[in-house]
């Protein structure tokens, strides 16, 4: 099984979570606390309440965790159409696959990475939703979870081993089509205008990459919304009693637009996180031959 993919994989992922971050905290507040106004009313909140370091809250976790599942998608979506097309990542420019064989390949990707993300994810969120300042006032109290490791310490005590996987269904159910269109989407704009044969100019590499993440965030944010949820409900216990009825009580306690909460801020995250992303990956993968 060729590992240049899952490394190339891990860097890109890295590279692009820097980047997109901040508009993760921002997605993630507004889709669980009801505290906000919008995008802007949340990063000034933010900004004021906790500086700047408040968008960077519970990134250097998802630098190792998060790039490492990334590392897990490239590497399982290029080892499954090299198993269904016999084409490796070199060869596809010449040969490309079908782009059903593309949807398939990320789909399986897209599932098995869910396994090795849905605890690195739940962390992530719960760290994410705690808004404390870093300088405390006197007296008040300290944050729930005090980093990573106590946090996910404290998941395993209070809400058992199960509870590290609380949203995973929701996840499988976001991520597995998701990462079909994700690449079915790049692949579609790489060819647009290169020609057969040839590896699609960086420019062209960047928008595809951008828009492959804007299209598979647009038809992920329902679940999106429905998937932090809830993680973070298990702080409350019984709130939810599983997908279906976290989307029913959500729609009728705040109407289907609760659905579309975080699109906006999710596509402008999107786009440059996905673009890096794939920059790199191909580069990489390009100059290691
Ligand atoms: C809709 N979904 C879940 C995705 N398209 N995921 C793939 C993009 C992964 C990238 N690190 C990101 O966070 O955007």
């Amino acid at each position: 099984m060729p590992v240049e993919e899952f490394v190339a994989g891990w860097i890109s992922g890295a590279l692009g979570l820097v980047l997109g971050h901040p508009f993760d905290t921002v997605k993630v507040r507004l889709q669980t606390q009801t505290t906000y106004r919008g995008i802007i009313d949340c990063m000034v909140k933010t900004y004021r309440h906790e500086s700047l370091l408040g968008f960077f809250k519970g990134m250097s976790f998802p630098i190792a965790s998060i790039a490492m599942v990334n590392s897990v998608l490239f590497g399982v979506y290029s080892n499954t159409l090299l198993a269904l097309t016999a084409t490796s990542h070199r060869e596809r420019r010449a040969q490309p696959p079908s782009y059903i064989h593309v949807f398939i390949a990320g789909c399986i990707g897209g599932f098995v990475q869910v396994y090795c993300l849905a605890p690195f994810d739940l962390i992530k969120v719960r760290l994410q939703n705690q808004t404390e300042p870093r300088a405390r006032p006197p007296g008040s109290p300290p944050p729930r979870y005090r980093g990573p490791v106590h946090c996910a310490v404290s998941i395993f005590q209070e809400e058992g081993p199960r509870g590290l996987f609380r949203g995973a269904w929701a996840l499988t159910l976001r991520d597995t089509p998701t990462m079909g269109i994700y690449f079915v989407t790049y692949e579609w704009l790489c060819r647009q205008s290169t020609r057969d044969g040839q590896d699609p100019s960086p420019a062209r590499v960047l928008v595809a990459g951008g828009f492959a993440g804007i299209a598979s965030w647009a038809v992920a944010t329902p679940l999106d919304v429905i998937k932090s949820r809830l993680q973070m409900a298990g702080l409350k216990r019984g709130a939810y009693r599983g997908v279906l009825d976290c989307m029913v009580s959500s729609a009728r306690q705040e109407g289907l637009g609760v659905f579309f909460r975080g699109l906006t801020i999710n596509s402008a995250r999107a786009f440059p996180v996905n673009a890096v992303t794939f920059l790199s990956y191909e580069y990489l993968l390009r100059s290691w031959g």
